[in-house]
């Protein structure tokens, strides 16, 4: 059905509508070079293949919030390096430093859920920035450890309302054949933002005094860049035809496809969310979602998605990546650095290959090929740790320092149990690839990089010959480690990395969006605390080894879930994916949805149990 074209829009309030779409269309022909410094109409922005290029200026504008979740989350390890010596910091003051950020990102992605519906995703996306932006000031200039707190909660905030709602604002303006792509760039910026970050440690890591001020402050740049692009940029037009701005609905979605026919994508989302509306009932949406059926599934998949990436290791796996190349006989700790960087690099590389991917494989087979490979690395990482731990040199010298005598250190017998007491570190010397004259030293508390006395002591290093190991032990098998950290890079990061964000923003019917989306960031964030503050605890009591085998475990349990439970939304309409979960659970991967045509039963409302049964 086509509709007529559309009158013209006299009332003052549409003439201040029309001119702020012509604003943001000149805005856009600035940017993407396809106007001649005049204001255009909307076809000048179509590509010369069909896509419009200002839904992939959108995409830029909305996953610069990606970049900041990636960067504030990457940076401060490099930055705490500096900060522990400047100002002094106890060991709970690094942990709450860093915790304290993802703590908060968690709160603000469960409430961003009820800003995102009330505000609207441009709002929530503006005010993400705006945040960022104050956050990255008081970073840079905090006077003591108490304001730096306040900045880290700050910006913490920041992240969790940008990780929940750039995702969804993305899904809502992008057309179908594009929107797995354009959503899973988001997850690019993330690890592009954890790229850069590391690039900025490594460079200002050379700046004794202040540089940390720099690493933190250089958010403020991308986010008030985002602020100001958002001033331009459209309201999702999902939203507002949700809050019945039909008119200004359809001008922008006239505006985004670069087609004045758009009205049976605009009919289509009209006509579903007036159904919707007939059929909601009350009470609050998270109850909702509960009791039907559908939405129900769709957040249990969404949230055992987010669950299974965080409990795949890979915060852990890029914190240790910098321990694990050491092991690989790199020395040098500002080495060390760099090569964090290239780990970041590879994840960040890999994830390009999810985005050319999405499109291709679809999001089910790509997270099934992904989450079934990562348990595989996993396994050859936990191999290498325990040929490592087999191996483990045994301590050969027992100092008679008489700082050391009162400590747990000289009980040891081998490196393995030395380094695994977080008070000790092993000091040895080597002769090729034997290893000589070791012994187990207490650590120097504020700095992890040499030992508090001995021949590995600042004072003595480098005239004794004596290398310090600290959290690893010199290992023939490092080769294995490292071939295993590639190959879970490799697979974790075109589909457990991207998909989980990806699939979130599409599987929810648009009334239940902004909570389905609120609850999986903020489980995705719960679970980073978690994995982030057990590990170090896990590896004293499973091993490395230990930990590297459970995380392979629950990659495995998560591929099974995955395996029943996930259906594929490649090319679907965002109104038609909720009919994929109107059967039971297990069974919803089980629908391939290419070539299906899906119609909508009941109107795709809340199915009981036995309905479900009887339309099967
Ligand atoms: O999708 C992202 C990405 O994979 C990042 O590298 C990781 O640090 C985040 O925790 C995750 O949510």
């Amino acid at each position: 059905i086509t509709r007529p074209r559309r009158a013209l829009f006299c009332s003052p309030k549409e003439k201040k509508r029309r001119a702020q779409l012509a604003v943001s269309t000149a805005f856009c022909n600035l940017l993407v070079g396809s106007g001649h410094g005049s204001v255009q109409t909307e076809t000048n922005i179509t590509g010369h293949d069909g896509s419009p290029k200002f839904v992939y200026l959108m995409a830029f504008f909305s996953a610069l919030g990606g970049f900041l979740f990636g960067y504030d989350t990457g940076v401060v390890s490099g930055a705490m390096l500096l900060l522990k010596k400047e100002l002094n910091l106890s060991a709970l003051w690094q942990e709450l430093l860093v915790s304290s950020t993802v703590g908060a990102a968690a709160l603000a992605a469960l409430a961003g859920g009820f800003l995102n519906g009330a505000l609207g995703r441009r709002l929530c996306i503006l005010l993400a920035s705006f945040i960022f932006s104050v956050g990255g000031v008081i970073l840079s200039l905090a006077p003591n450890k108490e304001v730096l707190l306040c900045g880290r909660l700050i910006v913490g905030l920041g992240i969790g309302v940008a990780s929940m709602t750039v995702p969804v604002y993305i899904a809502e303006v992008s057309p179908p054949h594009l929107r797995g792509q354009l959503v899973t760039i988001n997850t690019l910026f993330i690890t592009g933002g954890q790229f850069i970050a590391s690039v900025v440690d490594g460079a200002f890591s050379y700046l004794n005094h202040g540089g940390w001020r720099y690493m933190l402050g250089l958010s403020a740049v991308p986010a008030v860049l985002q602020f100001v692009g958002f001033l331009f940029l459209p309201e999702s037009p999902r939203w507002l035809l949700q809050k019945g701005r039909s008119e200004q609905a359809r001008q922008v979605l006239t505006h985004i496809r670069a087609t004045e026919n758009v009205n049976e994508e605009y009919d289509s989302i009209k006509s579903i969310i007036e159904e919707e509306e007939k059929e909601s009932g009350g009470g609050p949406v998270l109850w909702r979602i509960l009791t039907c059926a559908p939405a129900r599934r769709a957040l249990i998949v969404g949230c055992g998605l987010q669950m299974f990436q965080q409990l795949s290791g890979i915060n852990t796996v890029m914190y240790y990546s910098a321990t694990i190349l050491q092991m690989a006989g790199v020395r040098d700790d500002k080495m060390a650095i760099w090569l964090a960087a290239a780990t970041a690099f590879t994840n960040f590389l890999f994830t390009l290959v999810g985005v050319w991917l999405v499109e291709r494989a679809g999001r089910r087979k790509l997270t099934l090929g992904s989450i079934i490979g990562t348990a595989i690395s996993l396994s050859v990482l936990a191999v290498g740790f325990l040929l490592s731990a087999q191996a483990s040199p045994p301590v050969t010298f027992h100092p008679r320092d008489p700082s050391s005598l009162n400590s747990t250190c000289t009980h040891y017998g081998f490196c393995e149990y030395c380094m695994l007491d977080p008070n000790c570190g092993f000091c040895y010397r080597e002769n090729g690839s034997t290893i000589l004259n070791s012994s187990c030293d207490p650590v120097d508390q504020a700095n992890t990089e040499e030992a508090a006395s001995g021949r590995c002591s600042n004072a003595t290093q480098g005239s004794t010959g004596a290398f310090w190991a600290y959290n690893y032990c010199p290992t023939p098998y490092s080769w294995i480690v490292l071939l295993g950290l590639i190959l879970y890079l490799a697979f974790f990061a075109p589909g457990m990395g991207p998909m989980p964000w990806t699939v979130n923003s599409e599987i929810y019917p648009l009334w239940a969006r902004s909570t389905g989306n609120a609850c999986s960031a903020g489980i995705n964030w719960i679970c980073n605390v978690l994995v982030s503050l057990t590990f170090l605890h896990m590896a004293e009591f499973l091993t490395y080894y230990g930990a590297f085998f459970l995380y392979s475990g629950l990659a495995l349990l998560g591929f099974f879930f995955m395996l029943g439970c996930l259906p594929e939304t490649k090319g679907l309409m965002l109104e038609d994916i909720e009919t994929l979960f109107s059967r039971r659970l297990c069974t919803c991967g089980a629908f391939g949805g290419q070539n299906v045509h899906y119609i909508r039963v009941n109107g795709g409302e809340c199915l009981s149990d036995e309905d479900i049964s009887d339309g099967e």
